[in-house]
């Protein structure tokens, strides 16, 4: 039997669906993705902690789920808010549906419900907190769903000044040498290790890992608040700066210690949240976004070759134009705002990419900045 749920927005909006996965409550930032296929990637991204995602793609679940594309160990995403859920599954990798899937796992969602609705209402007032309601929570609102859902809100002050990195950060460090996926083979093991590289978790993404253990890159994979001496003693030939969740700014831990990186001369390559910190260690701001950006199919300007790259985004912050250091020339560009996506020092090689290079899901078109990555490696 379908169970009623509800999701509610702190403007007071409410939007009555089915539930989907586990039945009870779930408080977040409500944000889009426009991206088309993915949803399992896009759950189990740790950059998505605190955050509940609504798919615009009216379709979903159709090739169900499998252990082979998670992209981390759990699922991070606090809901997952859906049109339409594929009553069949249908793929030779498939083992299980996507229902299921959330259901064992603890996750709270949604589907039927107005997704086109939700989408200009948050395109148009910004990202909004929510909650989503099923089962005995929504019960235990009673006659009064609004008002209590809009208490539930006010529990979580969003996401701006949370430092979430630390939060979904490994706790110890190890080693990756585990290539792409490739059909009918799996995982390969990396065994031409070339470049000694430490990469920070800020709530890395496994495919990041994968592209760079596959070009030569022998990653250990250290937790967030890891000291810069600790690393530097690890004689690196190159520090990465990973992906990961909530605001970048109080993460001063990770700022200091990407400073003194820099100043050993050890090249640096960030990505989204890494990227936020390198360009906060450089000197630069960082601001809050209306709607952020979250898809796979996003157009970003290469300003130097004029060439322009359809990218995978999850972000939600941005690297401030109005007030940028001398140190660093913007690389990139978004063609749907115009915002910060690529930067680049000018005196030491260090450079970061807002968008996902890796994509997981998403297009591959700029892969070719791992490529950048060694270049620099082997140039210093
Ligand atoms: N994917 C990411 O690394 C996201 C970075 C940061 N949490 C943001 O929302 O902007």
């Amino acid at each position: 039997m379908t169970e009623i749920g509800c999701l509610v927005l702190e403007d007071g909006s409410v939007f009555h669906g089915s539930a989907l996965g586990a039945h009870g409550e779930s408080i977040g930032e409500v944000v889009f993705n426009t991206a088309m296929t993915g949803y399992q990637e896009i759950l189990t991204d740790p950059s998505y902690c605190k955050q509940m995602v609504t798919l615009t793609y009216p379709h979903i679940g159709n090739t169900g789920v499998n252990s082979e594309d998670e992209e981390s160990e759990k699922v991070w995403a606090a809901g997952l808010i859906v049109r339409e859920l594929s009553p069949l599954v249908s793929s030779y990798r498939s083992q299980g549906d996507l229902n299921s899937y959330m259901r064992d796992r603890n996750v709270v969602g949604i589907h039927d419900i107005d997704t086109r609705r939700l989408t200009r209402l948050l395109r148009d007032k910004g990202a909004q907190r929510g909650v989503i309601l099923s089962g005995d929570a929504l019960a235990a609102a009673g006659d009064d769903l609004v008002g209590y859902a809009l208490g539930r809100i006010a529990t979580f002050a969003g996401l701006a000044g949370l430092d979430l990195a630390r939060v979904v950060s490994t706790q110890a460090s190890y080693q990756w040498h585990e290539g792409t996926w490739e059909n009918l083979k799996g995982f390969p093991t990396i065994t031409d290790r070339r470049f000694n590289v430490v990469a920070y978790d800020f709530g890395v993404k496994r495919n990041i890992l994968r592209l760079l253990a596959e070009r030569g890159c022998d990653l250990t994979v250290v937790p967030a608040q890891t000291p810069a001496a600790e690393v530097l003693a690890m004689s690196p030939d190159g520090v990465f700066l990973s992906n990961g969740p909530g605001d970048p700014e109080p993460c001063t831990y990770a700022i200091e210690a990407v400073k003194a990186i820099i100043a050993a001369g050890v090249p640096v390559f960030g990505i989204c949240l890494g990227h936020q910190i390198l360009s906060l260690a450089s000197g630069a701001k960082t601001m809050k976004m209306k709607t952020g950006h979250h898809g796979a199919n996003h157009p970003v300007k290469h300003e130097a070759g004029e060439r322009v790259f359809i990218t995978s985004q999850n972000h939600g912050f941005a690297v401030d134009d109005s007030a940028l250091p001398d140190v660093l020339t913007v690389t990139h560009r978004s063609l749907f705002d115009g915002t910060v996506q690529g930067v680049r020092r000018t005196d030491v090689k260090a450079f970061g990419f807002q968008g996902h290079p890796e994509a997981s899901p998403g297009p591959h078109d700029i892969v070719t900045l791992f490529d950048q990555f060694i270049a620099d490696m082997e140039a210093v």
